[in-house]
């Protein structure tokens, strides 16, 4: 047996040493050689850790599975998961700039271990990085391996594991940068390269604050997209998709797509805003709507011009009247269709119909579907009806509700002596809230709030003025039309008797 004195001069002559060594090791031995020794001492360390306890269990998360090499859905929700967890108790971290994500992402470093307690059960993650040879092998690049002790298996698989998934799902969501997407006409090369959507990302501020509009009718909506963005169960239970319509109609102006970025924003939902016209037929239309994501809202702006979807209203007599003037536009606008290279949409009011709320529209999971219109009536009714849009919100003239809400997004202004004024010129005129938004919207430095409501007072008499006007015109060619038809009424009861 060595004696103490021997012992502490082994320890002593060997850490003198390595103090010598050390130094000359982080000079000489060049970064990327000390990186590897160090990852692969590291790894080895933690494999001896783990087999030391016979009773753990271990298993293994590859990044890719199957032999298409796609991308395991799970995988990437454990990231996510121990992204949240590792950021305050890891040592190493990875930074990753990721494409769906509106920040940085920091995640455990490859070959790392973080523990992490559930209900009192203590798991050990690690993240490796496949060798080359296991690469050849099973194609598994880089997997997450979980190890815990065996007497806690049921616990671990059964419920420790859906909560993790679940957890790293709804990070992904919270944390995924919005998009607005928007269809790739059928015949463009990009609809090939890029799939059927192109993106970019959302970033309209609109929100319900600073929309405009009657405020217990933007409460009853807010409410309304709360309720249904939680009753995935009550759906379900009732055998419904989950999906609803929403048919926005009002005058140019009114706030319609506006309110559309809103919903967007309050829900964090994706936009996509289908061009009809630029959709070939109804098969494409419907492999459109099959490749939306949930969480998202599917947007047909001016839906009454989007298509002919019109036609199907007329009543016969009214049809065998308009149809030689109908033909002839036709003909016209093919032309002119051909002159500039257009091919002519083939969707039809029942593919329309069949891609609202179709059978395969059950296929994906909490969506929204708006349309927009600025002549409601124009309409064919079976595309608008409650069932399948179930929300009609009339988007309508500016009226003081809805300028106060502007006057405090556009000049952080809540009373003003015109305010009294403005009410009552806005009851006697049908003006836009875009129209009032122009007028408030300071033109120079020099624009207050008080030039600003002047300005929008002039412009409202203005209007006042040629609405009287225009009235006056009306009423004199009525009386016109009144007297021209006595007379005429006069020469027959003449020429009868
Ligand atoms: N209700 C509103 N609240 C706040 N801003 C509004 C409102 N309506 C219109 N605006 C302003 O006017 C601009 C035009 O509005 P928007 O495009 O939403 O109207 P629209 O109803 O979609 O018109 P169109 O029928 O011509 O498509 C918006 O950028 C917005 O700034
Ligand atoms: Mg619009």
């Amino acid at each position: 047996m060595l004696e103490v004195g021997a012992i502490w001069g082994f320890t002593s002559t060997t850490m003198a040493s390595l103090m010598f060594l050390w130094p000359m090791y982080k000079q000489f031995v060049p970064y990327q050689v000390r990186h590897y020794l160090e990852k692969t001492l590291q790894k080895y360390l933690d494999k001896f850790f783990m087999i030391k306890d016979s009773n753990n269990v271990c298993i293994r998360f590859p990044e890719y599975t199957g032999k298409g090499l796609s991308r395991s859905r799970s995988y990437d929700e454990i990231r996510n998961y121990l992204s949240s967890i590792s950021t305050a108790r890891a040592k190493r971290l990875k930074a990753k700039e990721s494409e769906n994500s509106k920040s940085l992402v920091l995640c455990l470093d490859d070959n790392e271990a973080l523990k992490d307690v559930f209900q009192g059960v203590k798991v050990i993650w690690s993240s490796t990085v496949g060798t080359k040879e296991d690469r050849s092998v099973s194609n598994e690049g880089r997997y997450w391996t979980l190890s815990f002790d065996n007497k806690h298996r049921d616990m671990i698989t059964k419920t420790y594991l859906d909560h993790v998934l679940r957890e790293g799902k709804e990070i992904a969501l919270k944390n995924r940068e919005r998009k607005l997407y928007t269809n790739n006409s059928g015949s463009e090369y990009s609809s090939w390269r890029e799939g059927l959507w192109s993106n970019v990302p959302f970033n309209h501020h609109a929100s319900f604050e600073t929309l405009g509009m009657d405020l217990d009718k933007k409460e009853e909506i807010k409410k309304d997209l709360l309720k249904f963005s939680k009753e995935k169960d009550y759906y379900r239970k009732v055998a419904k998709p989950w999906k609803r319509g929403y048919l926005l109609f009002g005058p140019p102006g009114t706030g319609k797509s506006t309110m559309i970025s809103a919903m967007a924003n309050f829900l964090e939902y994706d936009v996509y805003d289908l061009e009809l016209t630029t959709v070939k037929d109804n098969s494409e239309l419907k492999k459109l709507m099959l490749d939306t994501k949930g969480k998202s809202i599917v947007v047909i702006e001016d839906i009454d011009c989007s298509l002919d979807l019109t036609r199907h209203r007329k009543k016969k007599k009214e049809e065998d009247e308009d149809e030689e003037e109908e033909e002839k536009k036709k003909e016209v606008e093919k032309l002119l269709k051909k002159e500039r290279g257009h091919k002519e949409s083939k969707v039809t009011l029942s593919g329309l119909l069949n891609a609202v709320d179709g059978l395969w529209s059950a296929c994906s999971d909490e969506k929204i579907i708006v349309f927009t219109t600025n002549f409601v009536d124009n309409l064919d009714p079976a595309l608008i009806r409650r069932g399948r849009m179930e929300y009609h919100i009339e988007m309508s003239y500016c009226r003081f509700e809805a300028f106060k809400v502007l006057a405090k997004n556009y000049l952080e202004n809540e009373s003003h002596d015109l305010y009294g004024e403005i009410g009552r010129l806005l009851e006697e005129v049908d003006v836009s809230p875009a129209d009032v938004a122009e007028n408030l919207m300071p033109k120079s430095d020099e624009d207050d709030a008080d030039i600003c409501f002047r300005r929008l007072v002039k412009s409202l008499e203005e209007e006042k003025k040629k609405k009287i006007e225009k009235e006056a015109r009306k009423n004199k060619k009525k009386a016109e039309d009144n007297v021209k038809q006595e007379k005429q009424n006069k020469v027959k009861g003449m020429v009868t008797k």
